[in-house]
């Protein structure tokens, strides 16, 4: 197991946001966290990458109790990619340079330089490598963020709904990337989603947020009917068509 979570409590001052949290994901695997605006999904990243502080429940990163890595060593370990992402004027190249910090000593090797232009060309983004950041369009900026978090070599990948603001071609793009590259480097990715259709399509494993707890947690199966609308209040057929599994939400 890359990832052990149990027992995790967390609060905004008395507001319980996370309540007794349990779930473990293999290398490998790409995992969907679901629920309504609110749930916790954000706050559920954070903690496992020690933006914030549970109260209680343990988290294990490759067997590694997380309080006892310093932020440099978390950071070799896990990648993070946040909701909110602008840029600035620094190059795509040096943007995604930058993820290569915790494995920098005191010069760039010409490792780091090579992992940055492979993982540039992984995500078809060599042409951009001279333009400013602040010059991109939403869906180049957030393959620029994935790319600085992959040159971090992570085990972990934590993504919070990184097809937001996406058109349908990088929609599709991004969520293939993460697969591909979760199932080509091993590395356990963790994706905040509101999309269920692009979830299903992508992920091996669903964890349905609702109440601050785990509501459900498996495979394609817990994305059913019953299960969507108690979580979502929303009533929704859940079809196959040519083989891709959909879900049609019927009118609130
Ligand atoms: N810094 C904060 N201080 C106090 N409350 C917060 C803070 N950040 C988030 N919250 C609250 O905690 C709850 C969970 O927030 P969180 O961002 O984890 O939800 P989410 O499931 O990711 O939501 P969304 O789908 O809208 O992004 C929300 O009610 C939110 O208002």
């Amino acid at each position: 197991m890359i990832l052990s979570i149990d027992g995790v409590e967390f609060s905004y001052k008395s507001r319980k946001i996370l309540n007794n949290i349990k779930f473990e994901v293999e290398r490998g695997e790409v995992v969907s966290i679901l629920g309504v605006n609110g749930a916790g999904k954000s706050t559920l990243l954070k903690c496992i990458n020690k933006i914030l502080k549970p109260k209680r429940g343990t988290i294990l990163i490759d067997n590694f109790d997380i309080n006892k890595l310093d932020n440099h060593e978390l950071a070799k370990k896990v990648g993070y990619v946040p909701q909110k992402a602008e840029g600035n004027y620094m190059t795509v190249f040096d943007a995604v340079l930058l993820g290569r910090k915790p494995h920098i000593k005191w010069e760039i090797t010409d490792r780091d330089i090579e992992i940055t232009y492979k993982v540039l060309k992984l995500l078809n983004l060599e042409d951009y490598a001279l333009r400013y950041t602040n010059e991109l369009s939403g869906g180049e900026l957030q393959k620029v963020i994935i790319a600085r978090a992959l040159v971090q070599e992570p085990q972990i990948l934590l993504l919070d709904e990184p097809t937001n603001n996406l058109d349908l071609k990088n929609q599709l793009e991004v969520m293939k990337i993460i697969r591909d590259i979760s199932k080509s480097q091993n590395i356990a990715s963790i994706v905040v989603m509101h999309d269920l259709n692009l979830a299903l399509r992508y992920s091996d494993k669903f964890i349905m947020l609702k109440d601050g707890k785990i509501f459900a947690e498996g495979d394609r199966s817990i994305i059913n009917p019953e299960n969507i609308k108690a979580v979502y209040g929303v009533n929704a057929f859940v079809e196959n068509i040519r083989g891709i599994p959909v879900v049609i939400p019927v009118d609130v």
